[in-house]
This record gives C-alpha cells, structure tokens and sequence, in this order.
C-alpha cells in the first residue's frame, strides 16, 4: 500500500511504503495532520484533501517544492517514529499561573500529567509582570539616568525573577543578561526622556523573555527536554501597530517550518513566548495587544495544525459574567467560536479579543481551563454546539464607551448618509463599535480599545464631531457602558422579554440597543453608573431565577 503526497500538476513529491516504517501510514488522521503540517511548513496552501482506502491525497495550490522537513529523514533512513509523534496541542499559561516559582513547579507537573500529550507551551510574563515594566519606563521617563536603579518596579522584577531561579535550582545566567539589558534599556529611556509605544514593546518582551527561558530551563533541569523560542525569531510577523499589531499570514508557514523542523531533528517541548512578534518592516519586537498570549497560542494551533488549543487561567472557564462584578458567575460549559469571539471582543478580559480568528479558520477546539483547579471540565469552544437548549450564555461589560447620536440634516429618503458618516471614521482611523439606523439617524458607539490607546483623545474627539456636524447634527456622549448578551439570538424575544422586565425593575433607560449579525449578541447601552448593578441583576434572572 502506498501513501503519497501530491503537489498541483499532480507532481508526486514522496512515497513511502508502508512495509517500511513510514512516515505516512493511510487512513490515519495523524498522517493527514503531518501531511497537512509539512505542507503549511513549504508555504504551500493545500486546497483539498481526497482519501480512499489505497492512499490519502493531499493536493495542494502551488508548484513550489520545498520539504526539507521530509528530505532530511528520509537522508536518515530512519523509521519516522517522530512524525508519529508529532506535537498534539498547544497549551498556554497566562500570567497567574506561572507567577512564581512555585506555580512554575506545578504547571511543569500539570503538563508532565498529561503523558499522552506533545504539547506546545506557551507562556505569558511572569504575574503582573508586563504592567510593572510599564510602569518602570513611565517613571523612567522622568526620573533621570542616575536614578534608575531605585524605580520600585525594576527592583520587584529583579527581586521575583532571581528569587524564581533560585527557588528552582537554576543557573542565575538563564536571565541575567536580559535583566542587565532591561536595566540598560530603563536608562537609554531616561536619557531620551520619552517613551515610545515602539519602545513600550520591546520594554514589555523582557517579561515573556524571561518567564519562558526560566520555565525551559527548569524542564531541562527535571529531565524533560524542552527548547525556548523567542516568537519574534521564528517567524511571527506582525503589522508595525505597535502595542496592538496583527499576525499577518506569513506567520503560519514561517512557524510551522521552525516547530516542526527542529522537532523532526530533535524532539523537544518548545516554550514560545506569547503576546510578541516582529514588525514586517520595522523588523521590531511588536506586542499583539493586552492579553495577546492567547492569540500567540491559536496561531500556533492553526499553524501545526494542532488537535487542541488549551488556554489555563485562574478561573473555572469562560464565566456566565465576570467574576470581579458578580462572584456567582459559573462557568459554560461549551461555547461557540463565534459567541466566544463576540465575548471577548465585546470586553471579557478572559480571552483576546483576536483570538478565536486562527482556531476558527483551523477549526481547532479551545478548552479554557483553571490551572488552580486543573480537574474542573472548563470551557470547550467549538464551531457548532447544541442550541435547542441555550438562551443566554454570558453577560459582558465595557465600560466607559463613547456614543454618537447622529441625525442628517438634509431630507428624508437622502442617499449616501450612512456612507458619509462611515467614511468620516475611516479618514480618521476611528473603529465603530455598535451601531443602530434609521434612514437618517444613526447611534454608535466607538471602539475603545482602538480609541483610549491613542494621545489626543479629546481633541480627536473634537475633530470627528466638527467633521459630522457637515451633514448633521451630533449629539456626543461618554460615559456610557455596552452591556452584551451573549447567547441564542434565535430567542431574542424571549432574551429581550426578560431584560426589559429586570431593567425597568431597576429604573434603567436604555439608550440604545443593536443585534449584531452573529445573531449571537445583543448589545445594551446605559450609562456607566448603572451598568453593573444592571449585569448583576441581569445575571439573577436568566442564571439564578431557578434557584430562588
Ligand atoms: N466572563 C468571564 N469569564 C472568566 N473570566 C473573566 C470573565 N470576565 C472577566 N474575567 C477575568 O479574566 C481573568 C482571566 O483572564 P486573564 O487575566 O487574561 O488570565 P491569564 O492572565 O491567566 O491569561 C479572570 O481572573 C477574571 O477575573
Ligand atoms: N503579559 C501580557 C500578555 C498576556 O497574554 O498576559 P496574560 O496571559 O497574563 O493575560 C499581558 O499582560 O498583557
């Protein structure tokens, strides 16, 4: 029997005989995920997959041959036992579960658990590390060179990080260097005595920098082999948006051929660094938003083709509402992509808003999990799920958004309002929000995430309404909350029903309300006063009302 891989122009590139022990053995889904991974890794896009029971075919759009990965173990003669063993899944630990040395110790032990895994870690800083280094290059700004040394915040990063490897029972020189240039850095920003959201990145890389060479080092230290890789160096390429840059495509191939290759040369748990990349034309260390790690770990999911994304947090999941507005939150079960996508977008600090993108296009489930309570089942995220049963699934704030109200003042039945006012936010790189119409009226709300990282946000402010107020009137207001509930919108009568019922028992006005065309959230604004007794009262009736 004979597999084969095969390129457009049906150019067979290898067979391989299963009498030997091959790299590809027919019909298993292992060898379609490895077939899948080396043709990601040549940069070639695959278009379609055929199988029968003689072979499995995997075609794909391009001529451009390049499959090192294969050449090199075929070179070797050597059964492809590695290949078999291909890397599973991708399991990321945010800041709280690795926050010192102790935590290090038990996710090392979490992931040794699991013996039938190959996994990908990814890692984010250290506990509260990224804000900490933040805050040293503000106060670096204006302290003065000779003064850097006593910055409250450089002396914690350096007390927990030394503490960390010493409690570990690893070299000092794992990160010695970085805290040395770290501090380096602290002084080039007080001699220049700004702060650069260029600069602001490659300041905050030093946490995830760390963290990970710390963990790797202590996996080699217990015998399992693991190998540190700083994202910016093996291929996660980003737009120049620094603070808040997107993976561009070239990243799934570019990372692919690294992981898989020096896997296939030598297996070895890789440690990538979340939430980093590098400019395509600046070539800088770049930061893909707060929280980004997630997203570092779906795009590795969807470049290795991975069976499973797992995120471990500090909570049970993903929860029926924040935790730090109302304690009773539980956690769902199952979500979504799409309804997980809408929570975080729509402001659940849980998951990056980006991050469900890649696990999407992948088709990867993600399982959110607790690293303090690793037995809970969590969150298990998939395309489809059972929605016979679901009406809401969580309630979701964010705070201290901007409304327009906009109304034309030309006539009724005016064509070309709606695209005026859009193209108003374009030129001026605004993103919009929620949005609710009539033919000449318009509510939104502005992105804030896009908004509130900028300088100058008055005087922009400013400048949108005295654009707007062109062709119409324009009704600015802050200080208003989105409330997002997320669930099946197929019930939205029967969801709006009891939200009117609770919101009018309270007294609150809604000023504007939008069903977005995921048919998976409805959004609410009121003002920002009200908004959280709103999501707890809300939170009793659809979750709790059982219960009274
Ligand atoms: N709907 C929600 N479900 C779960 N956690 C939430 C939710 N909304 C806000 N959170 C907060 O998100 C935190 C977890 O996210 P994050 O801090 O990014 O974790 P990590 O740093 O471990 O990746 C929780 O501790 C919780 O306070
Ligand atoms: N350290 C970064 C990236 C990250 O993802 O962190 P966490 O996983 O702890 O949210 C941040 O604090 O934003």
């Amino acid at each position: 029997m004979e597999a084969g891989l095969q390129f457009a122009g049906v150019k067979t590139l290898c067979h391989v005989s299963s009498r030997r022990s091959s790299y590809f053995r027919p019909l298993r889904p292992k060898w379609l995920r490895f077939a899948t991974s080396v043709a990601s890794a040549s940069g070639l896009s695959h278009s379609s997959v055929k199988s029968s029971c003689r072979s499995r075919v995997l075609k794909v759009s391009c001529e451009a041959v390049s499959v090192d990965v294969l050449q090199r173990k075929e070179t070797e003669n050597q059964g492809f036992d590695e290949a078999e063993n291909q890397m599973t899944c991708v399991m990321k630990f945010g800041g709280s579960s690795v926050a010192n040395a102790e935590r290090m110790r038990e996710v090392a032990e979490l992931i040794l658990g699991f013996p039938n895994e190959r996994p990908v870690i990814v890692l984010s800083a250290m506990g509260k590390t990224t804000n900490k280094l933040l805050l040293a290059g503000e106060k670096a700004v204006g302290c003065g060179v000779s003064n850097i040394s006593s910055i409250e915040e450089l002396s914690f990063i350096k007390a927990l990080h030394l503490k960390t490897v010493e409690e570990l029972g690893i070299d000092k020189s794992t990160i010695a260097s970085r805290l040395e240039e770290l501090e380096q850095l602290l002084k080039g920003i007080a001699m220049m005595k700004e702060l650069t959201l260029r600069t602001k990145d490659y300041l905050v890389s030093f946490g995830e920098c760390m963290s990970t060479r710390i963990f790797a080092a202590y996996l080699n230290k217990i015998g399992v082999k693991a190998r540190q890789y700083d994202a910016f160096e093996i291929g996660f390429i980003t737009t120049d948006d620094f603070t808040n840059a997107d993976i561009l495509e070239a990243t799934y191939p570019a990372v692919a051929k690294k992981l898989i290759g020096d896997w296939v040369y030598e297996p070895a748990i890789p440690i990538v660094t979340g939430f980093l990349g590098k400019g395509w034309r600046s070539c800088a260390v770049t930061t893909l938003g707060r929280g980004g790690s997630d997203l570092t770990a779906t795009t590795i999911g969807k470049a290795l083709g991975l069976r499973e994304i797992q995120v471990w947090k500090d909570v049970d999941g993903v929860l029926t509402c924040d935790p730090n507005i109302y304690p009773r939150a539980e956690p769902v079960p199952y979500l979504t992509f799409d309804e997980a996508a809408e929570l975080a977008y729509f402001g659940a600090q849980v998951l990056h808003p980006q991050s469900m993108r890649p696990a999407r296009e992948g088709d990867i489930p993600v399982r959110v999990k607790n690293s303090y309570n690793p037995n809970a089942p969590g969150t298990l995220i998939t395309r489809t799920r059972d929605m016979s049963k679901a009406e809401l699934t969580s309630i979701v704030l964010k705070r201290n958004i901007t409304m327009l109200d906009i109304v034309s003042t030309r006539m009724l039945g005016q064509f070309g309002f709606l695209a005026k006012v859009f193209s108003t936010f374009e030129d001026l790189g605004i993103s919009v929000d929620v949005v609710a119409t009539s033919e000449v009226s318009i509510s939104l709300t502005l992105d804030p995430s896009k908004l509130w990282s900028r300088e100058l946000i008055q005087q922009e402010l400013d400048h949108v309404v005295e654009e707007l107020e062109k062709i119409a009137v324009v009704n600015l207001l802050q200080h208003r909350s989105i409330i997002s509930l997320i669930g099946n919108v197929q019930k939205s009568s029967q969801i709006l029903e009891k939200a009117f019922r609770v919101l009018r028992t309270n007294k609150v006005n809604v000023q504007m309300i939008s069903q977005g065309a995921s048919k998976v959230n409805i959004s609410l604004v009121v003002n920002d006063k009200e908004a959280e007794q709103c999501v707890r009262a809300l939170h009793s009736e659809f979750f709790e009302s059982d219960l009274l």
